[in-house]
């Protein structure tokens, strides 16, 4: 049969049948005993007894997230606050960035909705809308939002990212009571400069689905892409940039640039060219060094 391990602990993979959820402890023996394997693995095990069994293969992850370490993450929901505290576009982006680059697709939740006047950030939402973003506005507190956020997250493996209080374990809680996040990061140097590991699980939502119980992207780091490459992950850049000059065009000050073009007459909101910017100096910044 095939599983997914949702924890590993003690040398033991604990194997969840996603069929009936039943979780198997399952033990490592031959090569897979050697063989890396994550949180988040799909893998072909052999029951041994009503308990436990046997890993037998793991199978081709679809993605793989560093930090924290989980394979076959299917999308990242990208929390921030309408207020309390104040949303961080740029951070945002950059998380757009990271997990379209990890092939893990973004949803994007602003969190207290409830506190939040009238019409607040619609220029901006407008904006992602259009590039082709989800965008949800949400309110843990009164329930807003919450039903088509279930919709979103049933029958899905989640990453949840995001700055630290805006309602990341809130909206969990309001989801499915009980459900918590770690707040610790999953490695951290300890006063004595040892490496403590804190384990990573997967925790299996009554609505079906999975959500990874640590919070993701904690490196910021781009990813090592090339310059060029950037625009993809800027859909509405990616679009218009078809239409530049040169064909190899970054958009910063390139004659017969579309882009620019696009931006000066609102075609292409200003802020996101700018974070665009900013992330292209990052990029061009490590090459830069790469090669000197
Ligand atoms: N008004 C309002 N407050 C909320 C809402 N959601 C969460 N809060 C409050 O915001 C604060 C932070 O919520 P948490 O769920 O701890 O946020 P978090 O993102 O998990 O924070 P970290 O654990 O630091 O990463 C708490 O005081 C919550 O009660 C909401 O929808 N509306
Ligand atoms: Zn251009």
């Amino acid at each position: 049969m095939v599983g997914q391990i949702i924890r590993i602990h003690g040398g033991f993979a604990f194997v969840r049948d996603p069929d009936t959820g039943k979780v198997w402890t399952a033990l490592r023996r031959g090569k897979l005993a050697e063989e890396k394997i994550l949180v988040g693995d799909l893998v072909e095990f052999s029951p041994l007894d009503e308990e436990r069994g046997v890993l037998e293969k793991v199978l081709p992850r679809k993605t793989e997230l560093y930090r924290p370490p989980v394979a076959n993450v299917e999308q990242a929901l990208l929390v921030f606050a309408f207020t309390e505290p104040d949303p961080n576009f740029k951070l945002l982006d950059r998380f757009l960035v990271l997990s379209q680059s990890a092939k893990i697709k973004p949803i994007i939740c602003f969190n207290k909705l409830d506190l939040a006047s009238p019409g607040l950030y619609q220029e901006e939402r407008r904006a992602y809308e259009e590039a082709g973003f989800v965008f949800l506005a949400v309110s843990a507190k009164t329930g807003q939002g919450l039903e088509e956020l279930k919709r979103h997250l049933s029958h899905r493996v989640t990453v949840l990212a995001g700055p630290s209080g805006v309602g990341k374990s809130s909206l969990l809680n309001a989801i499915q009571p009980g459900l918590k996040l770690q707040t610790a990061p999953v490695s951290r140097k300890t006063g004595r400069g040892r490496h403590t590991t804190r384990l990573v699980e997967l925790l299996p939502l009554d609505i079906g689905g999975l959500v990874v119980d640590t919070p993701g992207f904690t490196s910021l780091d781009l990813p090592d892409i090339p310059p060029a490459s950037l625009s993809a992950y800027f859909p509405e850049i990616a679009r218009v940039g078809a239409g530049c000059r040169f064909s190899d065009c970054l958009h910063q000050a390139e004659p017969g640039c579309a882009v620019r073009e696009a931006v000066a007459e609102g075609k292409i909101p200003r802020f996101r060219y700018q974070h665009y910017l900013v992330f292209l100096g990052e990029i061009l910044e490590r090459e830069r060094r790469k090669f000197s």
